[in-house]
C-alpha cells in the first residue's frame, strides 16, 4: 500500500502524518544548523569521515546511478557533450515526453526537438534500460519568482542532462553507451549541419556552401564519372583499411584541362556527394610555410581542401627538374622562395606543402580530401602530384556525345532529337569546351524551344570552326610571306658573300702573280 494513499487509513491517522511531517518540515532548519555547527566544530578529517559514511550509506541503500551533464563547464566554457546528448535525444524524446522544446542553431538547417525542463525520456540499449532527465536550476528556482531578461539569456547555463541507470550497468554505460550516444549525437548534428565555404584571408572564414552541382548534371564520359563516384564510396568506408595499413585517412585527386571543362564544377559535386565542408585555399595570400602548417592544421575532418589553379599559385612549376644536386631540397625551395619575394609576398615553397600534405595530416588530418586544378599538367612539378599524395589524376576534357546528352537533360530536358546525329559528328571534330556547349543550351528567352537552342548550339560550333579554320590560313599565309622575305633576305646575301669571297680569290692571285715577279 502506498503511503499517499488515504486507502485503509482512519481520519485521525491522517491527521496525525500530517502533523509528524508538518513537524520534520519545521526542524530541518534546524537540524541544518545543528550539523553546520557540528562541522565548524569537529576537525575536517572527521566530517569528511562522516560525509563518506553518509554517501556509502545512500549508495548502499539507492542502487541507481546518476550522471549528470550540465550546459556549461564555468569559466566560459559550454560542454560539447551536452550538445551532443540533446541532438541525440531529438530522435527518441518525441515519441515519448509530453513537453519538448525546439531549437534552431545558427549552423543547422533545421530545427531540433528535445526534452522540455523537468521532462524525462526511456531509452533502451543492448536490452538495458536508461533513463535521461532534462533539468533546470533557474527554472525551478524561478518558478516562485518572476525572472528577468537577463536571466532567461544565461538560463542555458544552468541546463544539464542527467543519466539514471542501474549500477550494475556502470561499466557497460560508461564504456559503450555513452561513446554510442555521442557518436550517434554527431552524426545528427553532422546531417543537420549547414556545409561551409572557407577561404582564407586572415585565417579562415566562411560562408554557407550551396552549389547545385551533382554527378547527376555532371557532363563527362559515365565510365569515368562512375569511377570516381566508386572511388569516393570505397573512401567513405575504408576508416578501418586506413588505419589497418598506416595510412592517414585522406584522398588526393588532381583535375586538370583547359578551361571551362568543369573542374570546379566537379569539385562542387563532389563536396554535396561527400557532405563534405570545402576549403579554398589561396596559396598566394599565405605568407609562409608556417602558416600554411597552421591553415590546414585547423581544417575540420570531412572537408575538402581546395587549390585551384596550382601551377599559377606560386612558382611550383617543374622546379625539380633542374635542381642542384649538391644542394638539400629544402635549400633550393627556400631559395627559389626568396627568388619569388621580389614579385610575390608569399615564401611558402614546394617542400613546405609536400610537408604539410604528407606530414602533418598523418597526425591529425583525417577524413580529408586534397584537389589541386590546373590548365597545364605539364608544368607541375612531379613531386607535387605522384601517386600517393594525387591519388586520381582526372582528365576534364573536352564535350563529346555523352557529355552533350548530360548537358541536353540539364538544359532542356531532353533525351534524344533529330537534331543529336549532327551534333555528334561535330563534336568529334572539334575540340568544344562543355561551358561553351551549356551557353548555347540555355534558353536565352522563356519562348525559345529545345530546337532553336540545339541549332543555337550547331551554328556556334560550325561559326567556331570556320573562325578556326581561316585563323590557320592567316598563320600559314603569314608563315609563307615570313617564308619568303627571309629567302629573298639571304639571296643577295649569299651573292655578296661569295661576291666577296671572288674578290679575295682575285686579289689573292694578284698578289701572288707579284710575288712570283720579285
Ligand atoms: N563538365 C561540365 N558539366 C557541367 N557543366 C559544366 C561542365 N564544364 C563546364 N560547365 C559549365 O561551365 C561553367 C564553367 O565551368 P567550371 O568553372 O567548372 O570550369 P573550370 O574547368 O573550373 O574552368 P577554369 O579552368 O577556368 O577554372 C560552369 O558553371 C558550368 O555551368
Ligand atoms: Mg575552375
Amino acid at each position: 500500500m502506498g503511503i499517499f494513499s488515504s486507502e485503509g487509513f482512519s481520519f485521525s491517522e491522517l491527521a496525525g502524518m500530517m502533523f509528524m511531517w508538518s513537524t520534520i518540515q519545521q526542524l530541518i532548519p534546524q537540524l541544518t544548523f545543528i550539523w553546520r555547527t557540528i562541522q565548524q566544530l569537529v576537525p575536517q578529517s572527521v566530517s569528511l569521515f562522516l560525509e563518506k559514511l553518509g554517501a556509502k550509506l545512500h549508495g548502499l541503500s539507492n542502487p541507481y546511478v546518476h550522471i549528470k551533464f550540465p550546459a556549461y563547464l564555468g569559466a566560459g566554457e559550454y560542454n560539447d557533450a551536452y550538445y551532443l546528448i540533446g541532438f541525440y535525444l531529438s530522435t527518441k524524446s518525441s515519441k515519448q515526453a509530453a513537453r519538448l522544446k525546439g531549437a534552431k542553431f545558427e549552423e543547422t538547417k533545421s530545427m531540433t526537438i528535445t526534452l522540455d525542463d523537468g521532462e524525462e525520456t526511456i531509452d533502451e540499449f543492448n536490452g538495458v534500460l536508461l533513463k535521461w532527465k532534462a533539468k533546470n536550476l533557474k527554472a525551478q528556482a524561478s518558478t516562485n519568482s518572476s525572472s528577468s531578461t537577463d536571466e532567461t539569456s544565461t538560463s542555458c547555463r544552468t541546463q544539464s542532462y542527467v543519466l539514471v541507470f542501474h549500477k550494475r550497468y556502470r561499466e557497460m554505460v560508461t564504456e559503450i553507451y555513452l561513446n554510442h550516444v555521442i557518436r550517434e549525437g554527431k552524426a545528427i548534428w553532422n546531417r543537420n549541419r549547414k556545409r561551409k565555404l572557407f577561404t582564407n584571408k586572415a585565417g579562415w572564414e566562411s560562408i554557407n556552401f550551396k552549389h547545385p552541382a551533382n554527378f547527376n548534371t555532371l557532363a563527362m564520359d559515365p565510365k569515368k564519372k562512375q569511377e570516381i563516384i566508386a572511388d569516393l564510396d570505397a573512401f567513405k568506408k575504408r576508416k578501418e583499411y586506413y588505419g589497418r595499413i598506416g595510412k592517414t585517412w585522406k584522398r588526393g585527386y588532381l583535375l586538370y584541362g583547359p578551361p571551362g571543362t568543369g573542374k570546379s564544377t566537379m569539385i562542387a559535386a563532389i563536396a554535396n556527394y561527400m557532405d563534405y565542408d570545402i576549403y579554398d585555399l589561396e596559396l598566394t595570400s599565405v605568407t609562409d610555410n608556417a602558416e600554411l602548417k597552421e591553415l590546414l592544421t585547423d581544417t575540420r575532418s570531412k572537408s575538402i581542401i581546395v587549390i585551384e589553379d596550382i601551377d599559377c599559385s606560386l612558382d611550383f612549376t617543374g622546379k625539380r627538374k633542374e635542381k642542384d644536386h649538391t644542394k638539400s631540397e629544402e635549400d633550393q625551395d627556400m631559395k627559389s622562395g626568396n627568388e619569388k619575394d621580389s614579385n610575390s609576398k608569399s615564401k611558402v615553397t614546394l617542400s613546405g606543402l609536400l610537408n604539410v600534405i604528407d606530414g602533418i595530416w598523418s597526425a591529425c588530418g583525417q577524413q580529408r580530401i586534397i584537389i589541386f586544378t590546373t590548365n597545364h599538367v605539364e608544368k607541375l612539378d612531379p613531386a607535387l602530384i605522384r601517386r600517393g599524395r594525387m591519388d586520381m589524376h582526372i582528365e576534364m576534357s573536352y564535350c563529346k556525345f555523352e557529355a552533350f546528352k548530360t548537358l541536353a537533360k540539364n538544359y532542356l530536358d531532353i533525351d534524344s532529337h533529330p537534331l543529336f546525329e549532327e551534333i555528334r559528328l561535330l563534336l568529334e571534330e572539334n575540340e568544344v569546351r562543355p561551358c561553351d556547349v551549356a551557353e548555347n543550351l540555355m534558353p536565352k528567352a522563356d519562348s525559345r524551344d529545345a530546337e532553336t537552342c540545339l541549332r543555337n548550339l550547331i551554328e556556334a560550333i560550325n561559326a567556331e570552326k570556320e573562325r578556326q579554320q581561316s585563323k590557320a590560313k592567316d598563320e600559314q599565309e603569314q608563315e609563307e610571306i615570313k617564308g619568303s622575305k627571309s629567302a629573298k633576305r639571304i639571296v643577295p646575301q649569299k651573292e655578296t658573300h661569295q661576291g666577296s669571297r671572288k674578290v679575295c680569290t682575285r686579289k689573292i692571285k694578284k698578289w701572288l702573280t707579284i710575288f712570283k715577279k720579285l
